[in-house]
């Protein structure tokens, strides 16, 4: 595994930014690490590459402890942060030469070359980075992560804030480079992570809520009917078991369970009876078509899918 959390707990004074999180990710990999505004993303980042310490847990990268040997780590991690934050008066070319003499990069003047190459800044180099527009700087922020050869990258947003050719050309590269690297960026976009990403993990509230391939994920939206069932009462423990019967529970919250039923089929009737048959009270059974936006939706908490 390239990249492992264990159990990682992120608090901000009483704020919990992270619950608890584990999660692995193999090598050579592109996964998209979902969630809506404040789910921890960033914190998650940060935490990988060392910028804040967790509360509790473990973070490892290529088998190296992040907190205990956080320099050896920083070698194998390349980091796009949120916002790209750049020395805009410095010039594309010198900036790297400064980013990589930082991280002790040998021959230095042949990587940055390599670097700018493989990120498409050839014409940008010796122009100023507050000139370039924002999907250029984007790249000179791609081609600072990768300065030192990384095996991992971590991109925050990578395309936030980018018009849509730009984000094109963004998430090509980025597809790219993930073929020898593996790659974990965040991101709000359901159709990004489903253009690039062979793995997903969601995380809403601080709590991973979905960890599997994007072509799973996206067949819970593109092949399956959900159904929200909402009891009168939480149900017993022994219930909630027998209700995995009628397919794969995607949220449970108190009373209140989102089924992915198998093989299209309607399951209401069978739920109805199954409800009657155990003397609980439905309040609530609905179903709904699910398409990507909606599971993401449903799994993070929006009501309205
Ligand atoms: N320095 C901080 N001090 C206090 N609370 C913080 C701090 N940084 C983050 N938080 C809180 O922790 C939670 C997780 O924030 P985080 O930035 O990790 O979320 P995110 O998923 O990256 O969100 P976004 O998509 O909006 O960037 C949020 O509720 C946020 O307000």
């Amino acid at each position: 595994m390239s990249i492992r959390v264990e159990g990682v707990t992120k608090l901000y004074g009483d704020q919990v930014a992270l619950n608890g999180v584990s999660f692995s990710i193999p090598s050579n990999q592109v996964v998209g690490f979902l969630g809506p505004n404040g789910a921890g993303k960033s914190t998650m980042m940060k935490i990988l590459t060392d910028y804040i310490p967790p509360t509790s847990g473990k973070a490892f990268v290529d088998g190296i402890d992040v907190l205990l040997n956080p320099i050896e780590a920083k070698r194998i991690i390349g980091y796009l942060p949120e916002n790209n934050p750049l020395y805009y008066d410095f010039y594309v070319k010198e900036y790297l030469e400064f980013v990589g003499s930082i991280y002790k990069v040998e021959k230095l003047k042949a990587r940055v070359a390599e670097v700018i190459d493989i990120t498409g800044i050839g014409y940008e180099q010796n122009k100023k980075i507050g000139s370039l527009s924002k999907g250029y700087k984007q790249r000179v922020g791609l081609a600072q992560a990768l300065v030192h050869n990384p095996s991992v990258l971590i991109l925050d947003e990578p395309t936030s804030g980018l018009d849509p050719n730009q984000i094109v050309e963004i998430r090509s590269l980025i597809e790219q480079i993930g073929r020898e690297k593996t790659v974990m960026l965040s991101t709000h976009i359901m159709q990004e992570v489903e253009a690039i990403c062979q793995n997903i993990i969601i995380i809403d509230k601080g709590d991973i809520v979905a960890n599997g391939s994007t072509k799973e994920i996206a067949s819970l939206a593109l092949d399956s009917k959900m159904v929200t069932v909402e009891f009168a009462e939480v149900p017993s423990a022994d219930i909630v078991d027998q209700l995995r019967m009628f397919g794969r529970i995607v949220k449970h919250e108190g009373a209140v369970f989102t089924i992915n039923s198998a093989d299209n089929v309607d399951i209401r009737p069978k739920l109805f009876n199954f409800a009657v048959a155990n003397g609980l009270s439905i309040v609530q059974l609905q179903e709904h078509e699910a398409h990507l936006e909606s599971v993401f939706r449903s799994l993070t908490g929006k009501k309205d899918m």
